[in-house]
């Protein structure tokens, strides 16, 4: 950590340059010293203020990044001590006293990203010169928090108040929350950015800038001071009282946003200065909340994921993918096949007649068009992507590829057959990988002598659009293969988590209990639209009858059989399922479910299906005295999310996960497992491992041996650990990695 420090340089022109060195973000903290980079900062600062031969100052970052912000280490720290006082007051002391009140005027130069307290250094300096496609944002509400070094009075000072706000708010991402960062080229539009210059120039017309503010030729801005972006009190109240109802809506379960928008406020009626004040000290509550704890933990989660032992950390380089084959034009395959020509990958489509082929090709078209049609892809990027598609009907073209990705449906003998026929034709080094979201991948490859470049490829439906692949390896798969299929992801802008070889590998077979927990909670005679709603104030976007009736219940009822045969000793059956079928519904596909479905309105719980329900729980008969079970709105969710969380214990102990944060990520990318709740298995900690065993044991004597809770579990309840620590290697686990 030597590395990390500021410096001060003043140069013939009179100009001090201050350069934040922290790599590889320039973050604004260390965990081990939280106090160097921000207390460098204010010492050189202050040197370059009091020295008679330092007429103005340029602030920069090392390494062609400005900086990512404060450490979010730092965060961490704090979740697991508790302490808020380990956070170093930076607001009012450096960037009001300091910087943004200087005697000499002070520019930032910004590349690459100045992104949360790294933009809002920026914005306390006097002017800002940027060089080309530098990221601009305030990304702090997706960990849970606001801005804290006056950011939320800042930003919509220099870019007016609704364009602050959806930089800070902006959007949902399945699970994620994000705010958007700009370029600088929008920057400059705004007003953020004064003026963008070469790489090579920044230095140089920063300090010319800086030189001329000083001279009087440039004009000394202190935004905080600055009102005349923000409109009639009137016109900002109005703009806040939509954002409050847009955020109420898209982040019920966010206090971060309400709270941002409360300081925004404060701002604008008592002056920024006043605005300062409040940020400060709510942003200091709002590190302590369970939503930082969990979004923080996301972060590093996700980022966890990409350093799998044996495979990223023993010199292995990845191999240039060129051309994939893909296998199968469903809905799966012609997901797949969107996302990898968005990245620029050549893709042979294969199917087995014309008509298929035909299909496949015309989804894979509505896909890059549904794109277009949001405003999310351009025209012609659109063109250049279909033209990089060929559809074909034989192997011919699988000569030179790279890779197949095999995604025909849940068929042993049919992908052994491919698997056989693509190991004869594809080159030795191609890549064997299949789509199969259950079965056993040694026996897809059993008819092949090539288990070592055999894998699973395990996207989630729609392929393009959801943003976690799964990628599956058996004890033969070799590192490099498993170091290609990651490569490939990140191409194509996946998360990627390596997992072991199992039914339902780590994030099916996880949340296998979840719709049996629901179904068993239906038959102990609570309503189904109850639970549905309860599930959803939690944090998930279904409930899971609405779950089942868009998935289909075909996909319900064959992944159930698979599971049932796997884990027979944890299954809860009912004929619920097969009386629907049975009565014409087939969810969704047929506009007609637990919910009735019409286009262009909201699903509507549909009355008619209560006494299909009541035939289910009579021939169920699980009910004690025949009685409905009484429970409260958190006795729902724990009924249903505890059976997961036992379920993620067996994939922790049996190590088909690296670790437990990647069960995390893959739950919330997956799953779409609320990303403020920080994913199964931190959600569970937070609960507690022991309130988790007892409830399950509990239920177990009540109502059977679904809710038996693992040896893990007891073990982890027992012993007072949590969940997620990594556990001492023992020769009792099987260790399938
Ligand atoms: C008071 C203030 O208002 C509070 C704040 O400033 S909160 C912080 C706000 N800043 C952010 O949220 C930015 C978070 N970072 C990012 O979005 C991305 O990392 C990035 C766009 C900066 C770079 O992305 P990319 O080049 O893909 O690299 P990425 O793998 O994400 O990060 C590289 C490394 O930097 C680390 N890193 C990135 N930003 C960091 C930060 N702000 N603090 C600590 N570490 C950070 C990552 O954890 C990763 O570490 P690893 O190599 O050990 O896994």
């Amino acid at each position: 950590m030597a590395r990390a420090n500021v410096t001060l340089k003043v140069g013939s022109d009179g100009v001090a340059v201050i350069t934040i060195s922290n790599p590889p973000v320039n973050a604004l903290a260390i965990p081990f010293n939280l106090s160097l980079i921000i207390a460098g900062l204010k010492e050189k600062f202050d040197e370059a203020t009091r020295r008679h031969d330092v007429k103005a100052i340029v602030l920069t970052g090392k390494g062609g990044r400005f900086s990512g912000g404060f450490d979010i280490n730092v965060f961490e720290k704090v979740h697991k001590t508790g302490d808020v006082s380990l956070m170093p007051d930076v607001s009012v002391d450096l960037v009001v006293n300091t910087i943004e009140d200087s005697k000499k005027p002070i520019v930032a130069a910004i590349e690459g990203l100045a992104l949360g307290g790294g933009l809002e250094l920026a914005m306390g300096c006097h002017a800002r010169v940027s060089a080309p496609r530098a990221q601009l944002g305030l990304p702090e509400l997706s960990l849970g928090i606001i801005p804290g070094f006056g950011g939320t009075q800042r930003l919509p000072r220099l870019v007016g108040l609704s364009r602050a706000i959806e930089m800070m708010l902006y959007t949902t991402l399945y699970a994620f929350q994000l705010s958007k960062p700009i370029f600088s080229e929008e920057g400059k539009k705004l007003g953020l950015i004064d003026s963008i210059v070469s790489s090579e120039e920044l230095l140089k017309v920063s300090r010319l800038w800086a030189l001329g503010i000083a001279e009087g030729r440039k004009p000394w801005i202190r935004s905080l001071h600055r009102t005349d972006k923000i409109g009639s009190l009137s016109e900002a109240r109005e703009i806040l009282k939509v954002a409050r109802q847009q955020a109420r809506k898209t982040a019920p379960n966010m206090p971060q946003h309400q709270v941002c928008l409360d300081v925004i406020e404060d701002g604008i009626v008592h002056g920024g200065y006043s605005g300062v004040l409040k940020e400060a000290k709510d942003f200091k509550r709002l590190v302590l909340s369970d939503t930082s704890k969990g979004l923080v933990h996301v972060f590093f989660a996700q980022r966890a994921t990409s350093k799998v032992p044996s495979v990223t950390d023993i010199g292995l380089k990845p191999r240039r993918i060129k051309k994939v084959a893909v296998i199968g034009g469903g809905l799966m395959g012609s997901g797949i096949a969107t996302a990898l020509i968005l990245s620029n990958i050549n893709v042979v489509l294969k199917e087995i007649n014309p008509e298929y082929l035909l299909n496949g090709r015309k989804m894979v078209e509505a896909n890059v068009q549904g794109l277009v049609t949001k405003g999310k892809l351009a025209r012609d990027k659109a063109d250049k992507a279909l033209s990089l598609l060929k559809g074909v009907l034989d192997y011919t073209e699988f000569k030179d590829v790279d890779m197949v990705i095999e995604a025909v449906i849940e068929n042993i003998t049919l992908k052994q057959a491919i698997f056989s026929e693509i190991e004869k034709i594809c080159p030795s080094h191609c890549i064997l990988a299949s789509n199969t979201s259950t079965i056993d991948l040694l026996v897809v490859g059993e008819k092949t002598s090539s288990q070592d470049r055999i894998l699973g490829a395990h996207f989630f439906s729609p392929a393009h659009v959801m943003p976690l692949l799964e990628i599956v390896r058996t004890e033969k798969t070799s590192p490099q293969v498993i170091l290609d299929l990651m490569t490939v992801g990140k191409i194509i802008k996946k998360v990627t988590v390596v997992v072991g070889n199992c039914t339902g590998f780590a994030v099916n077979r996880t949340f296998f209990p979840y719709n049996q927990g629901a179904n068993m909670l239906v038959h102990l005679g609570v309503d189904l639209f109850r639970i549905d709603r309860v599930i959803k104030k939690f944090g998930l976007p279904l409930g899971p009858f609405q779950l089942q009736d868009l998935a289909g219940y075909g996909v319900y009822m064959a992944t159930a059989k698979q599971f049932a045969n796997a884990f027979p000793d944890r299954v809860f059956t009912s004929p619920l399922i097969a009386l629907l079928v049975k009565s014409g519904r087939n969810g969704k596909n047929n506009g007609k479910g637990y919910y009735t479905y019409e286009k262009g309105s909201q699903p509507k719980p549909d009355p008619t299906v209560l006494p299909i329900v009541e035939e289910s729980r009579r021939l169920a008969n699980i009910m004690q005295g025949g009685k409905p079970i009484s429970v409260t709105d958190q006795e729902i969710v724990e009924m249903i999310l505890f059976p997961v969380v036992n379920e993620a214990c067996r994939v922790l102990d049996e190590r088909i996960v690296v670790r437990a944060s990647d069960l995390d990520i893959a739950s919330v990318l997956g799953m779409s497992f609320p990303s403020f709740r920080g994913g199964i298995v931190f959600w569970a900690d937070l609960v507690g491992p022991k309130h988790v065993y007892s409830s399950l044991k509990k239920w177990s004597e009540l109502y059977g041996n679904f809710y038996k809770p693992s040896r893990f579990l007891e073990e982890r309840a027992t012993k007072g650990l949590l969940l997620s620590e990594p556990a001492p290697s023992s020769a009792a686990s099987r260790a399938r990695l």
